[in-house]
């Protein structure tokens, strides 16, 4: 899969001139170190408040420093193996190992296996149970969120790291990725009833949509996605992709597809058009995070 240390290494930032006054050099140090481990921006934000910050200059600060390139600072971690060109069939990550199920070029898509394991799906599925409404989609013209026909899930999110099971997994995503956690939108959990879809779609913000521009300033583009199925749906539910042959991602406890969005230019690829079929048996969760260019300013 793309190396993420070149995709990085081509985005050119605009430094807007906000002053950081008010935070001491040390605390910026800290900001900066943290961020380039892939620290959460609202988690720091939480610990500057608690230690006698403002709230809105603390979270300022932090947005400021996450826009930055980290030229001197640590450098990101390494891809996992799988996706820096060698062409292993399984992540060793540090916790466990993901083994690869299947691959594809256009998109630049891997099927994995033993992505979560089924308790780590079930208690997904419990603490989100209570907190489902109903799922939207982004509009093109004004860039705010529609309840649409063509998706008809109920879904929720968890801020990066919410909780220890969230935190857990957000790690893992970042390891097997190489994408630092904090280019991670929050993880959401979706549920599809009896004939519940996602018509096929872009995860990517088409340039050309004028309500694209305010998504785009929060991170750049979501250049990558991954899916984690939390159960196995008795039919249908699939993870379609009509432009790759109609290749079909079958939903299987704790296996997961992930696919790039864009090239390794942070150009968006059509191959990438995807849905998730309707559900013909059963009920479908699964775990979806999209993943950003930059740091995400949720
Ligand atoms: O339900 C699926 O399998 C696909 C979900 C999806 O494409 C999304 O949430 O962006
Ligand atoms: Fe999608």
């Amino acid at each position: 899969m793309g190396n993420e240390n070149a995709l990085m290494g081509q985005i050119s930032v605009e430094l807007p001139s906000i002053s950081l006054k008010g935070i001491p050099d040390p605390w910026l140090d800290w900001i900066a170190t943290n961020l380039a481990r892939g620290c959460a921006a609202a988690e720091l934000t939480a610990i500057l408040v608690a230690n006698g910050f403002e709230s809105r200059l603390s979270a300022r600060v932090v947005a400021e420093l996450g826009r930055r390139p980290q030229a001197d600072g640590p450098a990101p971690p390494p891809p996992a193996p799988v996706h820096s060109g060698v062409q292993a069939n399984q992540a060793r990550l540090s916790d466990r190992s993901v083994r690869v199920l299947a691959r594809m070029e256009r998109p630049q898509l891997l099927l994995l296996g033993g992505f979560l394991d089924p308790e780590e799906c079930a208690e997904l599925i419990a603490l989100s149970a209570a907190k489902l409404a109903r799922s939207t989609v982004v509009d093109p013209v004004t860039g705010g969120e529609d309840v649409v026909a063509g998706r008809s899930s109920s879904g929720t999110y968890f801020q990066v790291a919410e909780n220890a099971l969230v935190a857990v997994l957000d790690r893992r995503i970042a390891e097997f990725t190489g994408i630092p956690q904090n280019h991670g939108e929050g993880v959401q959990i979706l549920h599809y009833g009896l004939g519940g879809e996602y018509r096929p779609h872009y995860d990517y913000f088409p340039e050309s949509d004028p309500g694209s521009a305010a998504h785009l300033a929060r991170g750049g583009q979501r250049v990558a996605t991954l899916i984690i199925y939390l159960n196995a749906v008795e039919a249908g539910g699939e993870t379609l992709f009509p432009n790759a042959g109609d290749f079909r991602a079958i939903p299987q406890t704790g296996q997961a597809v992930y696919f790039r969005n864009c090239d390794t230019g942070g150009r968006p690829d059509p191959a990438s058009l995807h849905g998730g079929a309707p559900v013909l048996a059963g009920e479908k969760w699964i775990a979806v995070k999209w993943l950003r260019e930059r740091p995400y300013v949720g």
